[in-house]
């Protein structure tokens, strides 16, 4: 679904800070990306959901190569890929089930309140529904922007740092959240730099894990 071939990127002004990246992420698969502070594990999940665009080499989403596509191909693109953002934003004063929703209220999309409310006891936010963001915890957070990602039923989810500053326990309700997803045939990528974490997910999951190391993008070996 996500084919890159010697891809490149550098933001503008600086110089390159992603070179030569070639990896295939199939249906299904399980995906973890691992690397430094500031070593340009967003920068390549924006790359995944054509919010940025390769400087070289060759990048397809769903067999089409995300330079050719115009707005609408983007907005199919990204209705296809599930977003959980470092730091989930949401309207304040909407309450969490509308937030949630919002994805097919902007899609055009009617509401079924029988599937939310399964989406939202899915990841254990019933309690939640009607509160407003500023009033929900951090793991809240996470699990509601979860539910937001997958209200469109994406092929594939990112998540970016979804366990960052949470405490372990909630970690692993997450993962296992991320798990069940991948179960229910759904590709996943998690960048994160908590190795536990990695190593957690090991024992549920067949899961590859790419480091980002010296602006490449490796495999890495077992030896987590
Ligand atoms: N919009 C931007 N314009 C210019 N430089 C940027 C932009 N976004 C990120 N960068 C720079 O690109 C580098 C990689 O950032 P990125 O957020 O992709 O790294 P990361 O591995 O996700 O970091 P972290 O683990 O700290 O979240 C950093 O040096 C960052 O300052």
């Amino acid at each position: 679904m996500i084919e890159m071939q010697g891809v490149s990127f550098g933001y503008h002004g600086s110089g390159e800070l992603l070179s030569d990246m070639t990896i295939s992420l199939q249906p299904g698969s399980f995906h973890f990306l691992t690397g430094p502070s500031g070593s340009g594990k967003t920068t390549f999940l924006r790359l995944c959901y054509a919010e940025l665009l390769p400087s070289g080499g060759r990048l397809n989403a769903f067999d089409q190569d995300v330079t050719t596509l115009g707005r609408d191909g983007i907005a199919a693109l990204r209705r296809r890929v599930g977003v959980v953002h470092q730091d989930p934003q949401f309207l304040d004063h909407l309450p969490v089930a509308e937030n949630v929703a919002l994805p097919l209220t902007v899609a055009g999309q009617p509401i079924d309140m029988e599937e939310l409310k399964a989406l939202l006891s899915w990841v254990q936010m019933t309690g939640h529904a009607r509160a407003m963001p500023p009033e929900i915890s951090g793991g809240e957070r996470q699990r509601a922007a979860l539910a937001r990602a997958v209200i469109l039923s994406p092929d594939l989810i990112l998540a970016d740092e979804p366990t960052g500053n949470l405490d372990w326990e909630m970690s692993m309700r997450i993962l296992q959240l991320l798990v069940e997803l991948n179960r229910s045939g759904k590709s996943v990528l998690i960048a994160t730099h908590d190795l536990n974490l990695i190593r957690a997910a090991k024992a549920m999951v067949s899961a590859r894990v790419l480091r980002i190391a010296g602006k490449s993008l490796q495999l890495a070996g077992a030896d987590l």
